[in-house]
């Protein structure tokens, strides 16, 4: 079994570099100012330059107005789009751009329903719940809530580092793991260390596999 990879909130290229370097097969930039690791749309271009091919741009929105989202599009080349806020369906699906929706998990039955909900999407990303963040959080959230079966894509996030991955994959099984927090040395600057350790330990688990 692969698990993929998307290293999310990255400000600096050289982190875009150390990212791609350990392996990543995505990379997350975050459009939405109140994060700390939010960019700006010429952040994003410089940032975009030196992301490789096959490797899956994706920008992270929350909640936004429908021009803030064409105006990054018109831009910044995005492969995917992540919505991680209250979007619906119907805004989800009416960039003609691929997506994936995040779903904080706070109970059960609430990823079963997102599945019908958002059936259209590239992918669902399970992260954890929390009352005042929409995410990037550091924290872990019940994996049992998690459901076997799977209609599209399912990507974990939310408190993962080089001390859980591998616990996550094995028990989780997921296409792809998210992570940020669990790979920095501060609010979005990555460290080449930390990144190091994530992905050996992803291959650890799944050569064993
Ligand atoms: O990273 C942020 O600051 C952020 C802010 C608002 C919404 C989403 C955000 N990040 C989303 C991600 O994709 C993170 O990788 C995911 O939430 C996991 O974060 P972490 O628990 O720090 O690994």
């Amino acid at each position: 079994m692969i698990t993929r990879v998307k290293i999310c909130g990255l400000t600096r290229p050289e982190d875009i570099d150390a990212a791609v370097a350990a392996g990543a097969d995505a990379i997350g930039l975050v459009f939405y100012q109140p994060s700390p690791r939010s960019v700006t749309i010429d952040q994003a271009k410089a940032l975009a330059a030196r992301v490789p091919a096959f490797v899956t741009l994706t920008g992270l929105f929350v909640n936004p107005p429908v021009d803030e989202v064409r105006q990054v599009l018109d831009q910044v080349p995005l492969d995917l789009l992540q919505f991680h806020g209250d979007e619906s369906p119907q805004f989800c699906n009416s960039f003609g751009r691929r997506w994936i929706k995040a779903v904080r998990v706070r109970e059960a039955g609430q990823i079963e329903m997102a599945f019908g909900q958002y059936a259209n999407a590239s992918g669902l990303l399970v992260d954890a719940w929390d009352p005042q963040r929409y995410g990037g959080t550091g924290q872990s959230f019940n994996w049992d809530l998690i459901p076997k079966e799977r209609p599209i894509p399912l990507i974990l996030a939310g408190g993962l580092s080089s001390a859980n991955v591998a616990g996550a994959i094995g028990q989780v099984r997921p296409w792809a793991v998210d992570v940020s927090g669990g790979v920095e040395s501060a609010k979005g600057k990555k460290d080449a260390t930390k990144l190091t350790e994530f992905f050996n330990e992803v291959r650890r688990v799944c050569k064993t596999d």
